[in-house]
């Protein structure tokens, strides 16, 4: 039987090898019931294969640890039975219709009562007026529900989605996010992959990831602190030549163009603000705001590539 451990994630050490390469170093990892979780990173950079660990499809080469409580090693089987897992890819039948593909799905994982599991599925993800729909012919945000409808047909306790919503405009993301809420506050634990930072602040919390190492966790707001960075807007006449004459100043780490402003960032807040004065006018309007997720998540992985090099 799964634990009562408040924890739906707790693995500590978690590594994974592919030939000479350690894709995933000792990670470790507490994730808590009814938790969002937002786990990002660059690509390349290991969350894909730290999730297949999770869920029992890759065996870890070191470390332990327990998903709803199951040995990450050795109940794989045990872990399959209650993680929904959304993978990347579109993986449903085309020329099924949607009512189809949940019946299949619900077949697999031998769901009682099947017919109602499936009937209420289709309610809940506001998928009922086009069940017979097949899979094939639908949109990228409606592919997407059937997907999470899908992965949820069999009442997980642990949901990993693994960029659920890449490539699905605004509305059907903010749709998907208000659904994923609703599920936390009925107790399912969700880890999440993302390169939205706007999805990353919709997280209870969140880990950044690089070649495989975990950078920095927590909540927004433990993120954003711990980074110590120091961001300011700089707005006015020639912003292409202030951002050129800037970059590679002392003190000056990031340059980005917003629109009509250019956020300036690093970490020596005193060599920042002097990098700035010296090559704005009394035209521009300079000021110090606070640092963005993205701007945090960048410079954390230009050090990472630093200390990799
Ligand atoms: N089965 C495999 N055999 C060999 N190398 C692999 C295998 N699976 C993944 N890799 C490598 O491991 C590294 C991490 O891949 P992974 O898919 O976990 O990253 P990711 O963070 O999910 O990336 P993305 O954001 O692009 O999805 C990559 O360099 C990838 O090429």
């Amino acid at each position: 039987m799964p634990s009562s451990s408040s924890f739906a994630i707790d693995v500590t050490g978690v590594t994974k090898r592919f030939g000479a390469k350690t894709v995933v170093n000792g990670i470790d990892l507490q994730v808590k019931r009814g938790e969002i979780y937002g786990f990002l990173g660059p690509n390349g950079s290991g969350k894909t294969t730290f999730i297949r660990m999770l869920c029992g499809l890759l065996t870890p080469d070191a470390g332990t640890g327990t998903c709803l409580g199951f040995d990450v090693r050795t109940q794989q089987a045990d872990i399959k039975r209650h993680v929904g897992y959304m993978t990347q890819r579109f993986s449903y039948y085309e020329d099924l219709s949607i009512r189809e593909n949940l019946d299949f799905i619900a077949r697999l994982y031998d769901v009682p009562d099947r017919r109602s599991a499936v009937q209420q599925s289709l309610e809940r993800l506001g998928l009922a007026n086009r069940s017979h729909q097949l899979a094939g012919e639908l949109s990228g945000g409606w592919k997407q529900r059937l997907a999470l409808a899908a992965s949820l047909i069999h009442t997980p306790q642990l949901l990993l989605l693994d960029e659920p919503t890449a490539g699905v405009d605004p509305k059907a993301r903010r749709d998907f996010w208000d659904e994923i809420h609703r599920l936390a506050a009925e107790g399912l634990t969700v880890l999440i992959t993302t390169h939205y930072m706007d999805e990353a602040e919709r997280c209870h919390r969140l880990a950044y990831l690089a070649y495989g190492n975990l950078l920095t966790r927590g909540s927004l707001a433990d993120v954003l602190a711990a980074a110590r960075l120091t961001t300011w807007s700089v707005a006015g006449p020639n912003l292409a030549r202030i951002a050129a004459a800037l970059r590679g100043r002392p003190g000056v780490e990031q340059v980005v163009a917003f629109g009509n402003t250019l956020h300036v960032s690093g970490h020596e807040a005193a060599r920042l603000a002097a990098a700035i004065s010296a090559v704005s006018t009394p035209a521009h309007e300079c000021r110090e705001i606070s640092s963005s997720l993205e701007d945090v998540f960048i410079s954390l992985m230009d050090r990472a590539e630093d200390n990799f090099k």
